[in-house]
């Protein structure tokens, strides 16, 4: 294997991968001018950003399918051409119907990109490798927000609606032209396709789903992918800002600092997992409690809390979104590569239907308490948010439930081929002497 030609077609990927969430992010950034152009009101408005997400999430499974068919590079130049249509569509379009069909195109390419970049991985590296790579991939992609945030509002605001859309779908031809160039599905030619009958593509897709790993991956990405997405994506500011009173600078200050964190922790759970793959559930679940408690102290802090608390809670919030790579994890070592694709896209629906429902969750409790006089006329009160919010707890608690059962029948099944996974105490305690030993041999060494 040529290591700086597999890094080259790696980065190819990871390049469209970054403009793929350049071009899922670009409408949230835009939401005043869409506002004024399509003369639209805030819920019809949302309505462009749930029919993408939904896209997104519907097509994972057939996605995946086809990566493992046909696959990366073809979905990667598919998913391009598909988004620069898509906002190319809404660049030009004056109604809300022809813009959401422009989104619903960007939501199909979107969906094609991330699965068939981390089904390069294992064609192109050694697994001991793949753990990192994963997160890198993760990390380097959420910078297409920054794309969005700075240039494309830039652009936006300098130039108008139409030449930053067009702008935008430029990027996605771009990406498009540079995969076709450079990335390659695997270093020997044509081995990294499944070609597969119908009913054995049928068959594959049952498969990954009957492999508890594959259960175990959906559910960790589930429970600790949504709390971060919700809060980014939709509720967080209005709720740093109207009902905690932070101020706005403050509130973007802790915006940055989520995605800064999500930088930092990705390399380190990167690390963690190739170091301790029969760990890998724990950490999930140490996550998913971490948030949890750091929901629980600001909700349950008598009247608005104190900035220190709010910064544990996006920080806590902020080590989902790698956190929720270790999920594609599972995707990888539970199933046979050439069902990677179908496993992964399986696990990525996970995360985006729990975002998806909760946003929609918070948003109907707001409303409902607006109704019956409880926010006193202020539908972003302390009071009502801080039940709406609440509702997440629910949603991670049924998650960690999940994640303990799939993780059962997962360890069932290993301790039948023969693989035990010590209790945590145990492992903890071996840990523990392995390090005494190994400072006593430097010690003796030095
Ligand atoms: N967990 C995210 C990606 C991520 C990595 N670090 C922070 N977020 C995920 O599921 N990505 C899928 C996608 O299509 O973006």
């Amino acid at each position: 294997m040529n290591p700086s030609r597999a890094t080259l077609v790696w980065a190819a990927g990871v390049a469209a991968y970054l403009v793929a969430v350049t071009q899922r992010t670009t409408f949230g950034v835009a939401g005043l001018e869409a506002t004024d152009r399509f003369s639209a009101s805030a819920s019809q408005l949302s309505v462009f950003t749930v029919v993408q997400l939904l896209v997104y999430a519907g097509l994972q499974v057939p996605v995946g399918v086809l990566v493992d068919r046909w696959g990366p590079r073809a979905l990667i130049v598919t998913g391009g051409i598909l988004m620069a249509v898509g906002q190319a569509q809404l660049a030009f379009a004056d109604s809300v119907g022809a813009g959401i069909i422009g989104r619903l195109f960007v939501g199909a390419g979107d969906a094609t990109t991330f699965i068939s970049v981390l089904r390069l991985l294992p064609a192109w590296f050694e697994p001991r490798r793949i753990p990192v790579l994963t997160q890198w991939t993760g990390i380097i992609g959420q910078l297409g927000q920054v794309v969005s945030v700075i240039p494309f509002v830039a652009l936006l605001s300098t130039f108008g609606w139409q030449p930053a859309f067009l702008s935008a779908a430029a990027l996605s031809v771009i990406a498009v032209v540079l995969s076709v160039s450079v990335i390659r599905d695997s270093p020997v030619a044509g081995s990294e396709r499944t070609t597969q009958t119908l009913r054995e593509t049928g068959a594959s897709l049952a498969e990954a789903w009957k492999q508890p790993g594959t259960r175990l991956g959906l559910w960790s990405h589930f429970t600790i992918q949504f709390p971060g997405t919700v809060f980014v994506l939709m509720w967080g500011y209005p709720y740093l800002v109207r009902a905690e009173k932070v101020g706005e600078g403050p509130a973007s200050a802790l915006m940055t600092l989520f995605v800064a964190v999500g930088i930092a922790c990705g390399p380190l759970l990167g690390r963690y997992v190739g170091r301790h793959p029969l760990r890998r559930s724990t950490m999930v679940l140490a996550i998913a409690a971490l948030m949890s408690g750091a929901w629980l102290a600001v909700l349950l802090y008598p009247g608005p809390a104190p900035l220190p608390l709010l910064t544990l809670l996006v920080v806590a919030l902020a080590v989902g979104g790698p956190g929720s790579m270790i999920a594609f994890d599972f995707a990888r070592t539970f199933n046979p590569a050439a069902r990677m694709g179908t496993a992964t896209g399986i696990v990525n629906i996970g995360g985006f239907m729990a975002s998806l429902m909760t946003m929609f969750v918070i948003g109907v409790v707001l409303d409902l308490l607006l109704g019956s006089g409880f926010s006193q006329g202020d539908l972003y009160a302390l009071a009502s948010f801080r039940l709406a919010m609440a509702v997440q707890l629910v949603v991670l608690a049924t998650g960690a439930i999940a994640i303990v059962s799939a993780r059962r029948r997962v360890r069932r099944r290993m301790a039948e081929q023969g693989v035990v996974v010590p209790p945590l105490r145990e492992a903890l305690a071996r840990e523990r002497r392995r390090r005494r030993e190994e400072k006593a041999a430097r010690r003796r060494d030095s």
